[in-house]
């Protein structure tokens, strides 16, 4: 048994040398069994099985209070807690007990940190059993909050920093987590948190947050979640000059030196991981963004959210809300505020689909969409000095240089906010929607809320409750004319961790665009 372990484990070693040292391959890679996480020559860990002191600090298997007495006696915890012996039910009632007695949503953020700190089993019950009430402490948008207090708020690393000072040491970095087996990374380079912008360092917040969604509604193993926050700097001012900022403090990083630091990531997690590892995008600014996804998408199996999770999830909302506004897809007229990640990503992916409905070529189906950006109407007198990623959506049309004139000219069944600016779907806005057409569907899509285009009771009152609304970020249920509007929630944790454990369980190592049409489905 030993020196077929090791047999094996030297013959991955030489493979991962002969093979893997660089970012290679593409679709033609050799599909064969990963050997990358049985390589575990270098490794400095050792396996140890706590007990005692140690076991109540270790917050995978510490279960507090709910410790049995026959587990006390084994484990040698006698005396080390009090006498009581409590369920895990009423462990859990206690803490909501205590988290619903925080009126501030950062104390309740944090409570939940400590606590997946202090007993992560406990962590995830809670956050499976309660989940509409804490996603949006542990997810959009508190998290948001705390990102841009991460400084103040950190305790305890969780997750893996890659700054620039671990230029040409990243694999050695990667070692150094304590989880070998990784099935999923979320990683973000912190430039555009949510549509809050640059938080360098402290949008760690966010594959954190992710990677809790990935364990709670995706059921992949905690330890086999990887969250990573790539630091290449910040040009958040407030921030470089904040004392307890956790960053670099430096300008950030661009061109040749940004995209090296990268490229030695994508090899070293390919290295050390295998061909079968989920690396998710989060939350890069545009410029970047779209180019890793192009540039990794054929040799490793990426995905981005923001482009791709989102386009699929309100793909799926959008038909879904057919139902009520009928027609087809075809049949309807698009208009996007925002054209970045997510408004173009969206409106790619309702085009594709429009086409695999119609037969009709992408090109032509790409028409029925317009995207408005800061500038006005996306047109074809603007395409020189347009982004690469924007260019498909410049039709023949004359200028237009603002959303309500958009609005009134091209007069859309579907309008779609993405653009991560807040209160941008005005009054007039909504009100010229309502005014040709009998249910508008509205999506106000920027999170968090303070960046929502508009809040649902604006969308309810102002189109005096013939709006069919949902948005990014979560809105309670409003009251208008004696009647409830619940509205929807369109955020992309409603698919990336199923869309992810899709990936992980079928061993694919390429996403596809049909893969997301069928999650959408
Ligand atoms: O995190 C969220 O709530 C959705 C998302 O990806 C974003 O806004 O960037
Ligand atoms: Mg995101």
């Amino acid at each position: 048994m030993e020196s077929t372990m090791k047999e094996m484990r030297d013959g991955a070693s030489v493979l991962d040398f002969d093979s893997k040292s660089t970012v290679e391959g593409g679709v033609e890679d050799v599909y064969g069994e990963d050997r990358a996480t049985e390589d575990q020559l270098v490794t400095p860990w050792t396996i140890s099985v706590a007990s005692g002191y140690c076991l109540l600090r270790d917050p995978r298997h510490n279960k507090g209070l709910a410790f049995t007495e026959k587990e006390r006696d084994a484990h040698y915890l006698r005396g080390l807690l009090p006498p009581a012996v409590i369920s895990q039910q009423l462990q859990e009632k206690k803490l909501m007990n205590s988290i619903r007695q925080y009126e501030v949503p950062l104390q309740k953020y944090v409570a939940m940190m400590e606590l997946e700190e202090r007993n992560e089993r406990l962590f995830y019950k809670l956050l499976i059993d309660n989940v509409e009430e804490l996603l949006p402490v542990v997810y959009t948008p508190t998290v948001g909050e705390a990102c841009q207090k991460y400084g103040s708020i950190f305790r305890r690393p969780q997750g893996l920093y890659i700054s620039l000072k671990e230029k040409g040491k990243i694999l050695e970095v990667l070692k150094n987590w304590p989880e070998r087996s990784i099935q999923v990374i979320v990683v973000t380079d912190g430039e555009r948190i949510l549509g809050l912008g640059d938080l360098g360092c402290q949008g760690m917040g966010i594959p954190v947050g992710k990677l809790a969604l990935y364990t709670a509604l995706g059921g992949i193993r905690p330890s086999a979640c990887l969250p990573i926050t790539v630091d290449v700097g910040t040009n958040n001012e407030q921030l470089l000059k904040d004392e307890f900022y956790i960053g670099l403090r430096q300008r950030r990083a661009t061109g040749q030196e940004y995209a090296e630091l990268l490229d030695e990531f994508m090899s070293a997690v390919k290295q050390n991981y295998g061909e079968k590892v989920l690396i998710q995008f989060e939350d890069f600014a545009n410029h970047n963004a779209f180019e890793l996804l192009a540039k990794y998408g054929t040799t490793h199996l990426v995905f981005n959210d923001d482009i791709q999770g989102t386009a699929s999830v309100v793909l799926a909302g959008v038909v879904a809300a057919l139902k009520l506004i009928g027609g087809t897809l075809a049949e309807h007229r698009f208009l996007f505020l925002g054209a970045g990640e997510a408004g173009t990503g969206i409106a790619e992916l309702i085009a594709l689909e429009i086409s695999k409905q119609t037969k009709a070529p992408v090109e032509e189906t790409r028409k029925k969409i317009c995207l408005v950006d800061s500038k006005g109407l996306i047109v074809s007198s603007r395409k020189d000095s347009l982004q690469h990623f924007k260019k498909p959506w410049a039709h023949e049309h004359e200028p237009v240089n603002n959303l309500l004139d958009a609005v009134k000219v091209i007069k859309p069944t579907i309008l779609i906010g993405s653009s991560g600016v807040g209160r941008t779907f005005t009054k007039e806005v909504i009100e010229a929607m309502a005014s040709f057409n009998e249910k508008p569907l509205i999506l106000a899509l920027s999170n968090p809320t303070s960046q929502s285009e508009c809040t649902a009771e604006e969308a309810y009152t102002w189109s005096k409750g013939r709006a069919i609304f949902a948005s990014g970020s979560p809105f309670d249920p409003f009251e208008y004319n004696g009647k409830v509007f619940v509205p929807g929630q369109a955020n992309n944790a409603y698919i990336f961790p199923g869309f992810g454990l899709g990936l992980v369980i079928s061993g694919a190592i390429r996403v596809h665009d049909d893969m997301l049409l069928a999650a959408c489905k």
